[in-house]
């Protein structure tokens, strides 16, 4: 199909993935695309090149996750990620990008005070690093924070499920949802979230069958990670999916690439070039 032919098909021209639109997604794209049962990819970036690479792929979603925290700033975990972290890294993101929509992490301790506090960070982020929405973590908890941030103007997805910010208190990264009450507060959590205003939910580590059920009890999108295929959408940390986290990654990572490898054999090749004296040869000189 030719591009003109494309943007006469208004199904296919406006896909999500795949589709002739250039201008920047909004959250409305996304309510189009849970209309037409259309499934979108979404993935993290933590800085501009990564993302240009991804917003070329016509991924368009992109997510700056406070999973930068251990898989970009060198921390253990997302809990020491803070808001002058993310609004750098932000920036970026949103500079590296044309197309994509670009929602940010709202960081720990950076809403848990109440509802002020999220707005006056959650603003920040959209002033100072452009992003077109932001993520927090909870659903019935994070209620008050959400309905203020939609009221200004600030577009929220939830995040529900596994909720690495609260690691501590869970005690580690485990499925969330399992028995009858667990599942049937993930419903509610999700409800309260989808009521509040949010345009789009994670449902991150939850068993595949409540992931389907909540998918099919909202009219906003889900987004799911280790949640099964019936989400309408799905997410993953970019280092993983290409194979450049080290040493082991969750169970629903599946690898795209092998970076590590890689990069770590063009470190090697370019170390022994230097020490053997091939590099840099008569082409990389000046005379
Ligand atoms: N590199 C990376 N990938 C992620 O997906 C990710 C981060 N970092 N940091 C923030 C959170 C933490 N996440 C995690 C971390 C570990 C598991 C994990 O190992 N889970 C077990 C499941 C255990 C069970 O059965 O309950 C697994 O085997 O996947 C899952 C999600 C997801 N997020
Ligand atoms: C895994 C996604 C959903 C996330 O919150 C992050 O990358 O921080
Ligand atoms: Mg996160």
């Amino acid at each position: 199909m030719t591009h003109a032919q494309q943007a006469a098909d208004g199904s296919k021209s406006k896909a999500l993935y795949g589709g002739t639109q250039q201008r920047r997604i909004t959250v409305r794209d996304l309510a189009a695309a849970k209309e037409r049962g259309e499934k979108w990819p979404m993935l993290t970036a933590y800085d501009a090149m990564t993302a240009s690479v991804f917003d070329e792929a016509g991924i368009p979603v992109l997510l700056v996750g406070d999973s930068a925290g251990n898989c970009h700033l060198g921390y253990d975990s997302t809990v020491p990620v803070t808001m002058d972290e993310m609004a750098v890294l932000s920036a970026a993101v949103v500079r590296g990008t044309k197309r994509a929509l670009v929602v940010a992490d709202l960081p720990f301790g950076a809403y848990q005070e109440g509802p002020v506090q999220a707005l006056r960070n959650a603003t920040r982020l959209v002033k100072e690093a452009g992003v077109g929405a932001v993520k927090l973590e909870g659903g019935e908890r994070s209620l008050p924070q959400t309905e203020l941030l939609v009221r200004s103007g600030i577009p929220v997805m939830a995040h529900l499920g596994l909720t690495p910010q609260s690691v501590n208190a869970l005690g580690g990264y485990y499925v969330q949802g399992r028995g009858e009450e667990a599942a049937q507060q993930l419903l509610r959590d999700a409800k309260a979230a989808q009521d509040a205003g949010a345009f789009a939910v994670v449902l991150e580590l939850v068993p595949a069958e409540l992931a389907a059920e909540v998918t099919r009890s909202l009219h906003i999108p889900t987004v799911g990670i280790g949640a099964g295929a019936a989400c309408d959408a799905q997410v993953l940390v970019w280092t993983d999916m290409a194979g450049l986290t080290s040493g082991r990654v969750p169970r629903f990572v599946k690898r795209y690439a092998k970076l590590r490898e890689a990069l770590g054999e063009a470190a090697r090749e370019y170390a022994q070039d230097v020490v053997g004296g091939t590099f840099p040869a008569a082409e990389h000189s000046f005379h």
